[in-house]
């Protein structure tokens, strides 16, 4: 099949972009700027917050299928530049969907958990969302904006993703990692559950999605629902890090500019029962994050 992949500079979008290679997929991955990733697949640099160059863009590649994690991520971010906050993740998800619907592409767009408020989360693909926070809100215009151009697409909500990008931001779990490694202390929130997914999973159930065409909400992330010090103590285990360096924290505490969810998470029960990728067990991601590492396929090791 003819994939485009938007975001393919990004975490998610990179690992999409390979494992579609390794099917046999034809891929053209949009990113902002130059490439900054590996790969056979053609690349087309566009600013996604331009709907004619994104138009072309798709339009060139006629693709069967079109998967778009690209988003601009940083909460706190987000909060303090709502105007930019709602072109990537608004603006840019209504051109990319006006793109689908023109070339007739079947849509995978990507959102997150952070769509709920939290009070009594976990939650599936039923519950009522209620974003907070300017991240939040342009997301789920960003689900609504897919919908509303692509009627039959699918809205995959992941959660606290990690894995080794190819540059750019580091993640939670490479964030961890990374101080870990040098023996510096973390602050963790003992108090925000979530669901953390590898990066290779999520794009795997991507993957499908597109591969299936299926449409509909899906919750694409980790099996398990956690807090992140459970996480923290999980990864030292499997890393071999000392788990004093772990220090229990209030998200509060931290007076973080945007409001999160504390009760979030994910139910991945539809997922588990009707994808083949299925979300995975934390100990397994781990496991395949920390094979990585000693493998030293971490371009931000270290960040
Ligand atoms: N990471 C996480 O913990 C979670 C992520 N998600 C969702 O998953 C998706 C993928 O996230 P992830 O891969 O981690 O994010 P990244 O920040 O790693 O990647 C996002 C990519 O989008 C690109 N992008 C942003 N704005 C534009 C634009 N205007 N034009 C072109 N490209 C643009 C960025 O480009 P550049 O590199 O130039 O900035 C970046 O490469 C997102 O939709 C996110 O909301 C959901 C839950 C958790
Ligand atoms: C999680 C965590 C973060 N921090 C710090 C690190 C950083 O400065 C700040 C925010 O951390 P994070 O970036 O990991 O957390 P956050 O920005 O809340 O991550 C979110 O990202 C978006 C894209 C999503 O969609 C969500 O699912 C979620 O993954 O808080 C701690 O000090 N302790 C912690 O336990």
């Amino acid at each position: 099949m003819r994939f485009v992949v938007t975001g393919s500079n990004g975490l998610v979008g990179s690992r999409v972009c390979a494992l579609l290679e390794k099917a046999g997929h034809e891929v053209v991955g949009l990113g902002r700027g130059a490439r900054r990733t590996g790969g056979a697949h053609r690349y087309i640099p566009v600013d996604l917050t331009l709907e004619a160059d994104v138009l072309t863009a798709i339009e060139s590649a006629a693709p069967e299928a079109i998967i778009h994690p690209a988003s601009m991520t940083e909460v706190d971010a987000c909060e303090r530049a709502p105007e930019l906050a709602y072109a990537a993740n608004v603006t840019a998800a209504m051109a990319v969907a006006k793109g689908a619907r023109k070339v007739g592409a079947h849509l995978v767009h990507v959102s997150t958990d952070y769509v709920f408020d939290g009070d009594q989360g976990p939650y599936d693909e039923e519950a009522r969302a209620n974003p907070r926070g300017v991240y939040a809100l342009t997301k789920h215009m960003g689900e609504q904006a897919a919908k509303s151009f692509v009627p039959g697409c699918a809205i995959a909500r992941t959660a606290v993703v990690y894995g080794w990008p190819p540059a750019g931001r580091p993640n939670f779990g490479a964030w961890l990692v990374g101080a870990l490694e040098k023996q510096q202390t973390v602050k963790l929130f003992e108090d925000q559950f979530v669901s953390p997914s590898l990066a290779d999973s999520v794009a795997a159930m991507l993957v499908e999605l597109g591969e299936r065409k299926l449409g509909g909400l899906w919750n694409t992330c980790g099996g398990e629902v956690m807090n992140r010090v459970s996480f923290g103590r999980a990864l030292c285990e499997v890393f071999g890090f000392d788990q004093n360096l772990l220090v229990p924290s209030r998200m509060a505490d931290l007076k973080l500019p945007s409001p999160r969810p504390l009760h979030s998470g994910l139910k991945a029960d539809k997922a588990r029962a009707q994808l083949v990728a299925k979300p995975l067990a934390l100990t397994e991601s781990l496991q395949r994050f920390h094979a990585a590492w000693k493998a030293g396929t971490t371009p931000v090791r270290g960040a």
